[in-house]
């Protein structure tokens, strides 16, 4: 890896998928990506070359939205031959009884401020779900084993995930409070680079935005 590509971390949310389009409570449920989805995914991989970048390897979940966006912008960056590792640490959290639900029709039936506290608060846990607290407990430990110690010894990792299994490791890594991590929501597709310093900590970090 060249000097400039040494210790970075790019996380990728997955492209639009059909439970996005629909505005349903997804969590674990493996719907496919749209027709948009696979046009952002391609769209984040020709931004990704033509910034230069390249990855000693990715992970992604066990959700095909996630593995088929990881997919799809390595075959953008011609780069099908590197290690993929997928493991359900990352999937989405896991949304319990909302999952299947139109967001907008809970927001009615419970008001927007309940839904809102269930979609981005740390602590508020759907029934039968996991909130943003129990998705850290399983992402943060496989990102410390496994993800960070690739990046900090010099490898430039992708990551392809989901809107909150991301925001987790979001904030540990940038050590965030509950209520700053509260008002963050990821857009699809959008990478989010980080530089790492030798010591772990972030060196600088920025959004790849679309730039055609
Ligand atoms: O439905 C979901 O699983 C997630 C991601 O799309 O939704 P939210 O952004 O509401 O947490």
């Amino acid at each position: 890896m060249t000097e400039r590509l040494k210790r970075t971390l790019v996380l990728v949310r997955h492209g639009q998928s059909e439970w996005n389009e629909a505005n349903l409570f997804t969590g674990w449920h493996d719907v496919a990506l749209t027709s948009l989805g696979i046009k952002e995914a391609q769209r984040a991989g020709k931004a990704l070359k033509i910034h230069g970048f390249r990855f000693d390897l990715a992970f992604t979940s066990a959700l095909q939205r996630a593995k088929n966006t990881c997919r799809l912008i390595l075959d953008e960056l011609g780069q099908q031959d590197i290690p993929v590792i997928e493991d359900a640490a990352l999937n989405e959290r896991h949304y319990g009884d909302l999952c299947g639900l139109n967001k907008a029709e809970a927001a009615e039936r419970w008001g927007e401020d309940q839904v809102r506290t269930w979609r981005r608060s740390f602590e508020a846990t759907p029934p039968g779900g996991e909130s943003l607290k129990t998705t850290a407990e399983r992402v943060i430990p496989f990102v410390e084993t496994s993800i960070l110690p690739e990046v900090v010894s010099g490898k430039s990792v992708l990551v392809a995930a989901h809107g909150n299994s991301l925001r987790s490791l979001i904030m540990e890594l940038e050590g965030m409070s509950p209520e700053q991590i509260e008002e963050l929501s990821l857009a699809t597709a959008v990478p989010r680079i980080y530089r790492l310093n030798e010591d772990g900590s972030i060196a600088k970090r920025y959004d790849l935005k679309d730039e055609e």
